[in-house]
């Protein structure tokens, strides 16, 4: 468990907040490709990836600092459903809509990790999420001796019932200690079959950032960051596993009337 406490901040409205995260994503981004040229990075699904649209494909002013390499960016996903690549349930798809398919050409193309189709109709998930873990371990260049990926950023939602990747609230899957990418078979949200990076994947990572907007969000991120029982959710338990790694970027909707403390300025 972390010793330090996340950051939480909160903008106005979802303008206000995607112009905060891009040089945040940009710092993390700078910071990884100055470490090992790459930037590797896991996104999900819900409402992030519109957020992080609005973010990356804003205006820029030509400067490195403010400018997306995308082609040295590799995105994975922190969790995916299990189903075709264009089916409508598909993060990939979301992403790809949303983000991937209005990237200028000059500012590159990044090179996208989805999951291996030919096992979404599998009646067993675990190959599909075994087949993902293999890309990741061959994307990690991991040895024997290598136990975690390390993400250089990890991009997350917050579902109105602490979920986070498809990580559930009271699910076993909350104990995996080994597995870097593990089958979730019985997601209360549908579809029920996907596959999520697993906590110990997630709370290792350089950098997590969640996005958590609107008024929907109000109660569980009162009860994640102010409640004692809120701290068995799944993303609490990202927030006590990694601590200032963590920043939460809010709107002011989402956190109105939260006590908690470490609220900063980017
Ligand atoms: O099912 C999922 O939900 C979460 C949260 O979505 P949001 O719409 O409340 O932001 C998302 O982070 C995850 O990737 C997705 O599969």
């Amino acid at each position: 468990m972390a010793t330090s406490l996340p950051n939480l901040y909160s903008f106005p409205n979802t303008e206000a907040l995607a112009k905060q995260l891009r040089p945040y994503v940009l710092r993390c981004q700078h910071a990884a490709l100055a470490r090992h040229n790459t930037f590797r990075v896991a996104v999900s699904g819900g409402s992030l990836p519109a957020v992080l649209a609005k973010a990356l494909l804003a205006d820029h002013n030509g400067s490195p600092e403010d400018t997306p390499q995308f082609s040295k960016w590799q995105i994975f996903f922190a969790d995916e459903r299990a189903v075709p690549l264009d089916d409508k349930d598909s993060n990939y798809l979301l992403l790809k809509d949303e983000l991937l398919s209005k990237i200028p050409a000059e500012l590159g193309a990044p090179t996208v990790h989805p999951i291996d189709e030919k096992h979404v109709h599998d009646d067993d998930t675990q190959a599909l999420a075994d087949a993902y873990q293999e890309d990741l371990m061959r994307s990690f260049a991991a040895k024997e001796s290598v136990k975690l990926p390390i993400f250089d950023l990890i991009l997350l939602g917050c579902g109105p019932d602490g979920h986070t990747c498809s990580l559930f609230p009271g699910h076993e899957l909350l104990r995996e200690k080994d597995a870097w990418v593990a089958p979730e078979t019985n997601s209360p949200k549908p579809p029920p079959k996907r596959i999520t990076l697993t906590l110990p994947v997630v709370t290792s990572a350089s950098h997590i950032a969640f996005v958590a907007t609107g008024g929907g969000k109000k109660e569980i991120l009162k009860a994640i960051f102010d409640n004692e029982e809120g701290r068995s959710l799944p993303s609490a338990l990202v927030n006590h596993g990694a601590g200032d790694k963590v920043s939460w970027f809010t709107d002011h909707p989402a956190v109105e009337g939260i006590a908690f403390p470490r609220r900063g300025s980017l």
